[in-house]
């Protein structure tokens, strides 16, 4: 991977990659050849507030938590997940009084942009978007997120765990090699929605991140639509 100097050159001032768009080319070719962007927490994505506040709502302020042992997308986890918005018929927000204060953060206008830019797709929208909290013995298996919905192109993950070992992201490229991730307190990955990818098991210590998926199809999820056609025929045959 290549090192990210969030400078912006034109004129020195420390702009954040928000406002600095001669670096999106670079993450494009990123994003193609090594399924994901990762950005760390000189990259001014959220400003310490932000990144504070995300991390009270989330990990303090009651969200409840539920264990989840098999993936949407049928793979084996072993995680505890809580739920901001959920996307199986269409996007909903839950546990609203929490999720909404987070919800306006991460889609602020700013931040939507930079993704509609980075992917050359507008308008973008947030489907889906979730605590994963892990623990040691933790993982997430091998999935590709577009099996929970076709329309999702990438999701972008922000870390919150201070100190673990274990948890490597690890993304499968179209030629066979791996894109091993480490990610690290405040880091950003932007991950595409269409390479497999998982979470290996966490050895020590609480890796806590907050996962959202962004789309251009705001509508309902197809691939529930494409499972009711289905099952709607099967019933009609039997
Ligand atoms: O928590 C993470 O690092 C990402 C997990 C993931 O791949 C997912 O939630 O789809
Ligand atoms: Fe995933």
């Amino acid at each position: 991977m290549q090192e990210i100097s969030y400078e912006n050159s034109s004129n020195d001032t420390k702009a954040g990659v928000l406002e600095n768009e001669s670096l999106i080319e670079q993450f494009v070719q990123e994003l193609c050849q090594n399924g994901a962007v990762v950005l760390d927490d000189r990259s001014g994505f959220f400003s310490d507030e932000e990144w504070a506040a995300l991390e009270t709502f989330g990990l303090l302020s009651g969200l409840p938590y539920e264990t989840v042992d098999v993936g949407d997308a049928g793979e084996p986890n072993k995680v505890e997940v809580g739920r901001l918005m959920t996307d199986v018929e269409q996007p909903l927000v839950v546990n609203e009084s929490i999720s909404k204060k987070m919800l306006k953060i991460i889609c602020a206008p700013s931040r939507l942009k930079f993704m509609e830019n980075l992917l050359g797709i507008s308008p973008l929208s947030v489907r889906r978007a979730q605590i994963n909290k892990m623990h040691a013995g933790s993982f997430i298996g091998r999935h590709v997120d577009q099996d929970s919905n076709p329309d999702y192109e990438v999701s972008i993950v922000l870390q919150f765990g201070r100190a673990f070992d274990g948890g490597e992201f690890i993304i499968q490229l179209p030629d066979g090699s791996q894109n091993v991730i480490v990610p690290t307190f405040r880091s950003i990955t932007i991950t595409r929605c269409d390479f497999a990818h998982e979470v290996r098991p966490v050895l020590a210590g609480t890796r806590t991140s907050l996962v959202y998926f962004v789309s251009r199809h705001a509508g309902l999820n197809r691939r529930y639509l494409s499972e009711a056609a289905v099952g709607s025929s099967a019933s009609t045959m039997a």
